[in-house]
């Protein structure tokens, strides 16, 4: 969808900034640009919608050379949203976020009506919002008006420079939350630049590591940061990479511990027994279609004796999460709770539980995958007990 082939840029003073770069960021995908201040990031983006022109090589946009575009067109057709916002001062919300549809000719009522469903899809209600000026906006919701507003007319392709680089963390881990739940629903061809690896990681379907003026490396996340390519790659990741990988790699069904299981209507005399043959100190607690109720102690079960069934000793179940989460998420739910496991479902349906050794093997394997290149599926690895 966007095809970088051999462009190259030197600036008038003979700065090369971007030095012969080649890639594609495919239909649909969010490819992400790191790298060091100075690298040539900021450079190769505007070069899409040809703020910038290269010195030579050429560029694709829907298998277009963007040469060949008149650049006022081809900048309507292709959303940009600048760390700086640059909405304009004296016009409202609403008609900020009007302004492309209203520049390609849009009926007034129209524009206006698709600005009000862009402010909502990006969490802003328009009619709190919609007729505020910017300076009345906290900078997450000025940041959230830049995204509704390069949306609104609906491009194919975003173009996103350090986008959520003006708020504090908190709301900047928030935005980028916001902006992959709307990147599912919207699937645009994205090309976001940062100088994050944080943000580069969790937003990417694929990272261009940038040298200076080059890519060293370009692939996913995981690849990234388990098989850095070369020294400079290894360097920039950092020695940490093991804690950033918990970011990204999902939690899968292989990776889960299978625990006691009791339903809530069963005597409590009966699970207790049970728990005491397999020697556990716990069940989890499930209805006969498999959906977690909580969990229950083989001591509360015990004490109970002949009195009661699980249902009536059975504990709210605290740290959980969903499959396909990221690592991270049960690290952060195990530490948060004080937790020595942490269950996962899947929808309602209780999945396992994934305990620290379970977490320390997946991590292992999408490592081990990752720097031999092939599929994690293909892979067969020693269990917990072997190690
Ligand atoms: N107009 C210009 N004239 C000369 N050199 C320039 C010009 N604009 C940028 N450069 C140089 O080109 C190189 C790449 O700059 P660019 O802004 O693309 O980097 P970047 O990776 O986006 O950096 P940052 O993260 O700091 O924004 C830098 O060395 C910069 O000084």
């Amino acid at each position: 969808m966007i095809r970088f082939e051999e462009v190259c840029k030197v600036y008038p003073d003979g700065t090369t900034a971007v030095d012969g770069l080649s890639f594609e960021v495919a239909e649909g995908e969010l490819v992400t640009l790191v790298g060091p201040s100075g690298c040539g990031k900021t450079t190769t983006m505007m070069m899409v919608n040809r703020l910038i022109e290269p010195t030579s090589g050429r560029i694709l946009v829907g298998g277009e050379d963007v040469s060949r575009v008149d650049p006022v067109r081809l900048r309507r057709r292709i959303g940009y949203v600048i760390q700086q916002v640059g909405l304009f001062p004296h016009r409202t919300v609403l008609d900020n976020t009007a302004t492309v549809p209203s520049l390609l000719g849009w009926k007034r009522r129209r524009a206006r009506a698709r600005a009000a469903e862009l402010l909502d899809l990006v969490g802003l209600d328009p009619k709190t919002y919609g007729d505020r000026y910017p300076e009345q906006l906290s900078g997450g919701q000025r940041q959230r008006v830049g995204v509704a507003r390069a949306l609104a007319a609906d491009p194919p392709v975003l173009l996103m420079d350090e986008p959520f680089g003006a708020v504090d963390p908190v709301v900047r881990e928030r935005l980028q939350n916001e902006f992959l739940n709307l990147q599912a629903t919207v699937r645009k061809t994205v090309l976001l630049v940062t100088h994050d690896l944080e943000e580069a990681v969790r937003m990417g379907d694929r990272i261009a590591v940038y040298g200076h003026g080059r890519i060293e490396q370009f692939g996913t996340p995981g690849a990234v940061l388990g098989a850095p390519a070369t020294d400079y790659v290894a360097r920039f990741v950092g020695a940490d990479r093991g804690l950033k990988r918990l970011s990204v790699t999902e939690i899968d069904e292989d990776s889960l511990e299978q625990p006691p299981v009791a339903r809530p209507d069963e005597p409590a005399g009966v699970a207790a027994a049970r728990l005491r043959a397999a020697d556990a100190r716990w069940a989890v607690v499930l209805n006969a279609a498999g959906d977690l109720h909580g969990w229950v102690s083989a001591e509360s079960l015990a004490l109970a004796g002949d009195r009661g069934t699980v249902g009536d000793l059975t504990c709210r179940m605290e740290a959980w999460v969903p499959l396909g989460a990221p690592l991270k998420r049960a690290f952060g739910e195990m530490l948060q709770h004080d937790a020595g496991w942490v269950a996962v479902v899947d929808g309602e349906r209780f999945a396992g539980v994934l305990t620290p050794a379970k977490l320390h093997e997946a991590l292992r394997r999408s490592v081990g995958a990752e720097a031999l290149g092939v599929g994690r599926d293909q892979v067969e690895f020693e269990s917990v007990a072997d190690v």
